[in-house]
């Protein structure tokens, strides 16, 4: 049987890649640190991962068993040293922190095969494969770096299913939306695996993705969490303000996309209409806090939604719901949340300019920079 090495066998790891691979046939050995998860893949070998619909449906995912990455080091890189395909869903700032045992299984395995492995970082991050890639190499010597050509393929890719944080007392099982779509960039003939879509370039797709789906989640997060800090994202959808917003938003993002890309307008519109429906998918019961977390992240220069803003003022578009849209991420203070503490402590201590100009690289004269500065005072009341 066909193996597979995941890293991070959490929501979308069960819910998404996992599944798809087992489905099509692979054994999925999955990698991670919470030692509840990994021992109840071993002892149970399997989980269910239901539909957020009327009805429910629920599929049996099965070959399915566990790692732990800190306790089962020789275990993870004999997996990586007869895998065809290693993927991860781990969250972008985990990257760096497992690339020391991938390059360690990628060592011994060019030892041992010739055979193909593709790498796929399967993160909500531009080109988060790539950066995978250069995380490795930091760790491997020039011979073997020049042995991984020809054998190891770097695939960067673009995910989207919604999948909530779980309520269900800790059991395997992963409540995920219908809907999916999974994007690889690759030029190689990589075996084929149900639900994955080949690309020759990943660029529109993955700014298609982010900066719709999640430049929408993100606006309804945070201004939904202005509103109430425990409201799920279809209770923050029932607010027509934050309707209206979100809508303004994805008019900016699409204005941009459709002139980058040369998007048809309509079916970009169609496309937009499609992702708020899914947000208001009630079943999931997806929290503002979930999809506002990080915000470090979520506000850097790459993401969803400095990227779009700085794109579109390059384009001579309008950006200025966006700019709103960061000015409600800087105010996202929920004391859980690492990244928002410390982002409250940056503001508290240099001040918004300052901290957009450390996270986001926006200079202090930037128009967008005073959008977002006078949006935060009017937000912050
Ligand atoms: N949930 C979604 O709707 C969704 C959709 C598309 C993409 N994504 C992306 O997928 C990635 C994972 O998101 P998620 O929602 O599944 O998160 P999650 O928190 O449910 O899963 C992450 C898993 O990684 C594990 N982990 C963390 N640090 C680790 C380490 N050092 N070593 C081994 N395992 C470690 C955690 O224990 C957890 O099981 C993120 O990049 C996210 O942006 C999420
Ligand atoms: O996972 P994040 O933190 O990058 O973003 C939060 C959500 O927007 C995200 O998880 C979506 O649910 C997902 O990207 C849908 O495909």
């Amino acid at each position: 049987m066909n193996q597979v090495v995941h890293f991070g066998a959490g929501n979308i790891g069960r819910g998404f890649i996992g599944a798809l691979f087992s489905k099509s046939g692979y054994h999925v050995t999955f990698v991670d640190l919470a030692d509840d998860i990994i021992n109840q893949l071993n002892e149970k070998g399997q989980y269910q991962v239901k539909l957020a619909t009327d009805q429910q449906e629920t599929m049996t995912i099965t070959n399915v068993s566990g790692l732990n990455n800190m306790k089962q080091e020789s275990d993870v890189i004999e997996a990586i040293k007869h895998a065809t395909f290693l993927t991860t869903a781990i969250g972008p700032n985990i990257l760096p922190r497992i690339a020391p045992l991938i390059a360690k299984g990628l060592t011994e395995r060019v030892k041992s095969t010739d055979d193909k492995l593709y790498v796929i970082a399967c993160e909500n991050q531009i080109s988060a494969t790539d950066l995978l890639k250069g995380y490795v190499l930091e760790h491997l010597d020039q011979e073997t770096a020049e042995l991984l050509t020809g054998k190891v393929y770097f695939c960067n890719s673009a995910v989207d299913r919604i999948v909530p944080i779980q309520n269900n007392q800790g059991s395997l099982d992963v409540l995920v939306e219908p809907y999916y779509e999974w994007v690889v960039e690759t030029k190689e003939n990589i075996p084929s695996v149900d639900g994955m879509d080949i690309v020759a370039d990943l660029a529109p797709f993955i700014e298609r993705k982010l900066f719709t789906v999640n430049t929408g989640h993100a606006v309804i997060a945070y201004l939904g969490y202005l509103k109430n800090k425990s409201f799920t994202i279809d209770q923050a959808l029932a607010d027509e303000e934050i309707v209206q917003q979100v809508k303004a938003t994805l008019s900016e993002t699409g204005a941009y996309l459709t002139h980058q890309y040369g998007l048809d307008p309509e079916e970009h519109q169609q496309y937009i209409n499609k992702i708020i429906n899914r947000f208001k998918n009630s079943y999931l019961n997806d929290a503002v806090i979930r999809v506002g977390r990080s915000p470090l992240r979520k506000l850097g220069l790459n993401d969803r939604l400095v990227r779009p803003a700085t794109e579109a003022k390059k384009a001579g578009l309008s950006y200025t719901n966006l700019a709103k849209a960061i000015a409600s991420a800087l105010l996202f203070d929920y004391k859980e949340d690492e990244e928002a503490v410390k982002l409250q402590a940056m503001i508290k201590e240099k001040g918004v300019s300052q901290v957009l100009k450390e996270v986001s690289g926006l200079e202090e004269d930037n128009e967008i920079t005073q959008e977002v500065i006078s949006y935060y005072n009017v937000l912050k009341g």
